[in-house]
């Protein structure tokens, strides 16, 4: 469909693209991605034919572009440019309309029945129609970005070229843009290439990515090839990470600010025991890993009996259950890249324990797993609890400092982790077999540390 064979080009005599290949299947969608300066925008120029390359040859349908009249180009292909058109004096309806022009005949400029169909339907699928005899001065950026779009899709073209189409936009629009990008291009094939910065919609949306870098192709292939981690901060000089997305099989890409904008969250660590309840809390959030729930930050750990009467849990929240407050025991540890507590209390009888890891360090997910294991091992073997039994375990890491790459079960880590997970429980089970009336003074504890 589009074919890009060696194509270099640039302004008064500086070259900006250098040889660049590539190839666009019918129906494909396709990012570009890369950072400010690196060609895309001049790439889009050359690919809608306003641009003549200086060496190399950009063909469409196997024809090269030059040889396109511009009405046949027009025909074929439609561009949302960067900053939209100056065509403030017009009505929403009459710029949609512009979108029909490559398909009147002759002098005249009259549209038809079909053309009438074409620009209604765009503005529905736009949600534009509200505004058809607005001036385009009176709507908001957002709203004018999918008044352009509007018009490119009355085009009605094979190819559709977009340069930021999401600029300008909000969240849901961002989104509501995307899907009907790719719901158009499912169901008329429609071949769409956009220029993005955002590196996630690139990921969730596209199907190929050209990475750009100082004019030429730095990667190229499906999203969960071309981002990952090194090349991202090699190409955009900036601390990128690629994660997984929790539901479908694409990168997520985050940004992280400078290291020493971490905090310690050690430092605020509070552990009280309010009436039937445990808290332990800190100003500054873990990374936790819990059995009844995935990743995800959380400042405030509340273990509490089951009848004690629950009140709304803030996201930053996790809530265990347990048997009795007064079962529950901490041991703890200083070690050489921080503290470690845990802590244990008697669950309920599906789930015979409750352990969460407190941890001074900086854990992979890999780390978190494996503590996952090793404190089910723990659990497991002095008690030698049937292994069907679920305990709720839960691991708390500031990720902050060392970095422990890894705790499996022969590492002197987990093997201290063992050890400190199998004294709280045997406290702990010590303090439910006495029914013990014993509180613990975790003030003191906190003190003693
Ligand atoms: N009209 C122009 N005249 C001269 N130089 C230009 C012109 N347009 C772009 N350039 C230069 O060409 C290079 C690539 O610009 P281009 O707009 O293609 O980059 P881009 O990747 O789209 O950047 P951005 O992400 O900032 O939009 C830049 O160094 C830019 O200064």
């Amino acid at each position: 469909m589009i074919h890009v064979d060696q194509v270099s080009g640039g302004y008064d005599g500086k070259t900006v693209l250098k040889e660049i290949s590539l190839s666009v299947e019918r129906g494909q969608l396709t990012g570009i991605i890369g950072p400010n300066g690196s060609g895309k925008t001049t790439l889009m120029k050359m690919l809608s034919g306003v641009m003549k390359p200086l060496k190399g040859t950009v063909y469409i349908n196997h024809r090269n572009i030059s040889s396109y009249s511009s009405k046949e180009l027009a025909r074929t292909i439609a561009v949302l440019p960067q900053n939209g058109d100056n065509s403030f004096d017009f009505t929403v309806r009459e710029v949609v309309g512009l979108g029909r022009y490559p398909y009147y005949k002759g002098w005249l400029k009259q549209s038809d029945k079909h053309d009438e169909e074409m620009i209604d339907k765009a503005m529905e699928l736009t949600d534009v129609k509200q505004f058809a005899s607005f001036r385009l001065q009176e709507l908001s950026g957002g709203e004018r970005q999918r008044v352009f779009l509007a018009k490119a899709l009355a085009q009605d073209p094979e190819i559709l070229l977009l340069d930021e189409p999401t600029n300008h936009l909000d969240l849901s629009n961002q989104i509501k843009l995307m899907d009907l990008l790719k719901m158009w291009n499912r169901s008329r094939e429609l071949t769409v290439v956009a220029i993005l910065h955002d590196l996630n919609l690139a990921s969730l949306y596209c199907d190929n990515i050209y990475m750009l870098n100082k004019g030429t192709i730095r990667a190229e292939g499906i999203p969960g090839k071309v981002m990952d981690s090194v090349t991202l901060q090699d190409v955009y000089e900036a601390n990128l990470l690629r994660h997984e997305h929790p539901e479908f099989p694409k990168p997520l890409i985050s940004l992280n600010p400078l290291e020493s904008e971490k905090v310690n969250s050690f430092n605020d660590l509070q552990i009280s025991q309010q009436n039937d309840r445990l808290v332990v809390s800190s100003s500054y959030p873990f990374k936790t890993l819990s059995s009844t729930d995935s990743f995800k930050w959380a400042d405030t750990f509340i273990f509490e009996e089951e009848h004690v009467q629950k009140f709304a849990l803030q996201d930053q929240t996790l809530r265990f259950k347990i048997e009795n407050v007064n079962h529950t025991a901490i041991s703890s540890s200083s070690e050489s890249f921080g503290e470690i507590y845990v802590v244990a209390s008697m669950g309920t009888t599906n789930e015979p324990f409750t352990i969460a890891v407190f941890l001074q360090a900086t854990l992979t997910e890999a780390s978190y797993l494996q503590i996952m294991l090793a404190i089910n091992e723990a659990i497991h073997t002095p008690t030698l609890l049937k292994s069907d039994l679920r305990s709720n375990i839960c691991i708390a890491s500031t990720q902050t400092g060392e970095k422990i790459l890894s705790a499996a079960r022969n590492t002197n880590f987990a093997q201290t982790l063992f050890t400190l997970v199998t004294k709280a429980i045997d406290t702990a089970k010590q303090k439910g077999d006495t029914r013990s009336k014993e509180t613990m003074d975790y003030q003191m504890f906190l003190e003693r540390r």
